[in-house]
């Protein structure tokens, strides 16, 4: 990673505008002055000028001490042709256009190095690996991308680590949010998303003390029901051995919610110890051997075990990655590798893990390798992290003198952790909770959150929850924790309600995870509810079933106001959620059900992708297209309010002036 890089950044361009430049004079006095300032990075172009821009920046820097300054420059545009600029990405263009830049900017080498425009003549991968070559010749220290697809960015950040993406990104220029910028994130977090523990296998199979097919069947799945989806075995357990034992467990689990990791590399046991082999042969044939053992199609995670030094790990990471394109595997992890070998490998192809001896005894590692892999942000999240991470970010919302309201579940407990941490340093103070269930009630007091109810605040300003799940207008299912009746009492009478959860909480429509979907019912009579409650929805292939207290007992759940939950799976997702809603509440009986609608003001969803944060912003260009009285516009715009939506945006243009005129009307009734 580019370490230490000023979090503003001074691009040259306009010092050597076509009709405006500045003097030297004056271009290496503001350059200077930017670094004196604290902005070290300095941005130009061979492009800008052309290449005039680059020379008064090199004249500039020889004022700087070179080391604090992150240069960036970039190529890609040959000239400007009839019909626009002739763009070229072929490898002997991209090293010509290289050392012309060193030259006019007088330097050894470029911190970022960018690609200004794509060359669609030429595949991305072949400007990519003579850009990979310059990194190896210290001439260039990372790569940088503008402009680009996401498709082109993957396949270039495939052949070398990316480090900058640079495009539009404003206000009024938000689609690259879509998916360029989860994207981005994506590749920085390089991230798999695998249980907090994970169950090492190697023990089932040892030399002496194998359990039997059964046992071992009987404890991975187990472990997978207690919550432990990561499991580890390699070709060398056993040897062989493992890896059938674990391939038969995975027969009795779903093979899509376990992350499975595996390892090559020792070919036999010779007299002197292990024989290491990492060439290109052997990492292809353990693989298929491997996959073939298991009897799976792919590999989540794919380790070195020991590092062949007669190979060059370049050599075997170049297979390695030829394995990842064909979908054989999905990530690369190394074992007991040098914080050289693990830089050269991650020059290759990104590496997700790197297993290694760390203990309380043998803490050697966290003077090299553990910075590095750090450096190199290969984390790997569980879904509790994710869920923290959208929890910690949630309650940066949180201001001093609060009114809030406490969900309920784990995601929800993260929001109560982190508030009580944050009145205990005295970074938040006054703050009053209203639980959403006597387990939030519980850790809350625990933590020494104030609280109150709502007969006593019926007024909430903020509340934050969790999901089950989330669909793309923000309606959500709720209820899996059982506290659905609380939770949207005190949601509805919130100004804003932000929903937290990590990604596997994401549904294209309401119903469609295929998991339950809770209705609160009375006791008395509660089948009868149950059977009509599945033939409301047998167009959808419902199955209702009484949710039972999971303790091992034959009896029902009973929630926090004393009655039962009849779980609704749909095969299809529901179609209408306030229709369906309305339906369910019309039954008596029926005392409260999980479809959230209407009642997120945002989402804050932590995925694979790094934060994915959606805010329902509401724009008001609709009213253009079907005119509203003004009342209703105005109702419209102050329950957008009352919700938490504070950014209105409208035009001149929109309905030839009346919207703004409305939007005038709506504002004087409001701060
Ligand atoms: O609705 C809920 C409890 O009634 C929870 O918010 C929902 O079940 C999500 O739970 P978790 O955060 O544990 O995934």
């Amino acid at each position: 990673m580019l370490n230490d890089v000023s979090k503003l950044g001074f691009g040259c361009m306009s010092l050597t505008g076509h009709d405006h430049s500045v003097s030297d004079e004056d271009g290496i006095a503001i350059i200077k002055h930017a670094v004196e300032r604290g902005v070290t990075h300095i941005d130009t172009a061979d492009f800008y000028g052309p290449n005039t821009n680059e020379i008064l920046v090199g004249k500039a820097l020889k004022h700087l001490p070179r080391e604090k300054v992150q240069l960036a420059t970039k190529f890609g545009v040959e000239s400007m042709g009839p019909d626009g600029p002739v763009i070229n990405g072929t490898p002997e263009y991209v090293r010509s256009a290289l050392e012309a830049s060193l030259q006019r900017l007088d330097v050894d080498y470029i911190d970022l190095y960018y690609i200004i425009r794509v060359d669609r003549k030429t595949p991305i991968e072949d400007t990519m690996e003579e850009l990979k070559k310059l990194v190896e010749e210290g001439k260039i220290k990372y790569i940088g991308i503008s402009e680009a697809s996401p498709e082109t960015i993957r396949r270039a950040h495939a052949v070398h680590p990316l480090t900058a993406v640079q495009l539009e990104w404003s206000l009024w220029t938000r689609d690259v949010e879509e998916e360029l910028i989860p994207l981005c994130r994506f590749i920085l977090l390089s991230s798999i998303i695998v249980s907090k523990l994970g169950f090492g296998c190697m023990g089932l199979s040892g030399h002496n003390n194998s359990v039997s097919d059964e046992a071992g069947i009987a404890i991975i799945k187990h472990a997978f029901e207690r919550g432990i989806t990561h499991f580890d075995t390699a070709d060398m357990y056993g040897p062989k051995t493992n890896e059938i034992l674990v391939g038969k467990a995975l027969k009795h689990l779903p093979r899509e919610k376990v992350q499975l990791a595996t390892k090559f590399g020792v070919e036999s046991m010779g007299p002197g110890g292990p024989v290491i082999n990492g060439t290109p042969e052997f990492v292809r044939s353990s693989l298929e051997a491997s996959l073939q053992r298991l009897d799976v199609d792919y590999i989540d995670l794919y380790y070195i075990i020991r590092v062949d030094h007669k190979t060059p790990i370049e050599d075997t990471m170049e297979e390695l990655k030829k394995l990842v394109e064909e979908g054989k595997i999905k990530y690369i992890g190394i074992s007991e590798a040098s914080p050289e070998t693990i830089r050269r490998a991650h020059a290759v192809h990104p590496l997700t893990a790197v297993q290694l001896e760390w203990s309380l005894w043998t803490r050697d590692v966290e003077e090299e390798i553990i910075p590095l892999c750090r450096s190199q942000s290969a984390p790997v999240l569980s879904q509790d992290e994710l869920k923290k991470l959208a929890a910690d970010k949630a309650v940066e919302s949180v201001k001093s003198g609060m009114v809030l309201g406490l969900g309920t579940g784990s995601t929800a407990a993260f929001v109560v952790d982190k508030l009580g941490q944050l009145l205990s340093t005295g970074q938040l103070s006054n703050i009053v909770g209203i639980p959403t269930s006597k387990r939030t009630q519980e850790q809350a007091a625990s933590l020494d959150i104030p609280l109150s109810t709502l007969d006593l605040h019926p007024h909430i300003d903020l509340a934050i929850d969790g999901t089950d799940e989330v669909d793309p207008n923000l309606d959500l299912v709720k209820g899996r924790g059982g506290a659905l009746l609380r939770e949207k009492m005190v949601e509805a009478a919130s100004s804003s309600f932000i929903v937290v959860a990590d990604d596997s909480k994401l549904v294209s429509g309401l119903g469609g995870s295929g998991l339950a979907m809770p209705v609160e019912v009375v006791q008395f009579c509660w089948k009868y509810n149950l059977v009509r409650l599945e033939g409301l929805f047998k167009e959808l292939g419902c199955e209702a079933k009484l949710r039972s207290a999971g303790d091992g007992s034959e009896k029902p759940y009973v929630t926090d106001n004393g009655n039962y939950i009849v779980d609704l799976y749909f095969k299809n997702p529901i179609k209408d959620g306030f229709a369906a809603g309305k339906e369910i509440s019309a039954m008596e009986g029926v005392v409260e059900h999980g479809l959230f609608l209407g009642m997120a003001t945002s989402v804050i969803i932590a995925g694979k992708t790094g934060f994915k944060v959606r805010v329902w912003v509401y724009g008001s260009f609709w009213i253009f297209h079907d005119p509203v009285s003004d009342d209703v516009g105005i109702m419209i715009i102050k329950h957008a309010f009352e919700k938490g939506i504070t950014f209105f945006n409208t035009t001149d243009l929109y309905g030839h002036k009346t919207n703004e005129i409305l939007v005038g009307k709506a504002l004087k009734q409001l701060p």
